[in-house]
């Protein structure tokens, strides 16, 4: 089994719903976001599949949450947007558009140095 590795960010304001403490009022974080894609076959560049157009795919997910207030999106309109329900909807997002053979491993998504969520099937 191959592996990719694709890490970017975005920046997006939200606010916990349901919280109790300071998260449930409006601030900001710069998300960092770790993609890991699989493959058993390697194409005939020798590549699980290019890092540019991974990049570009991931990009166009990402365009969609950067500088925007993420309760405001319809994916949270029943989910809190908290930094695991952001990796299950970036894992959900990345499965349409990849290559045949390619599967999406697992989405990591910061939103801290020190703090992370993933999700994976
Ligand atoms: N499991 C989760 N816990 C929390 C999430 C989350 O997405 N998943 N999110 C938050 C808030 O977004 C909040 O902004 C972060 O809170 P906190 O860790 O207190 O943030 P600080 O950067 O201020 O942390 P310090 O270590 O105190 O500097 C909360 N929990
Ligand atoms: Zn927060």
């Amino acid at each position: 089994m191959f592996e990719l590795i694709i890490e970017t960010d975005f920046a997006a304001a939200h606010n916990l719903r349901e919280y109790k403490g300071q998260c449930e009022r409006l601030h900001g974080h710069n998300w960092k976001v770790q993609v890991i894609l699989r493959s058993e076959k390697l194409d005939k560049s020798g590549m699980v599949m290019d890092f540019r157009d991974a990049k570009r795919i991931i990009g166009e997910i990402m365009n969609r949450f950067d500088h925007v207030y993420l309760n405001e999106l319809a994916d949270f309109a029943e989910v809190n947007p908290t930094t695991e329900n952001l990796s299950k909807i970036l894992y959900g997002e990345l499965r349409h558009g990849l290559p045949n053979g390619v599967k999406v491993e697992k989405v990591t998504t910061w939103e801290s140095d020190r703090c992370g969520a993933s999700y994976f099937e």
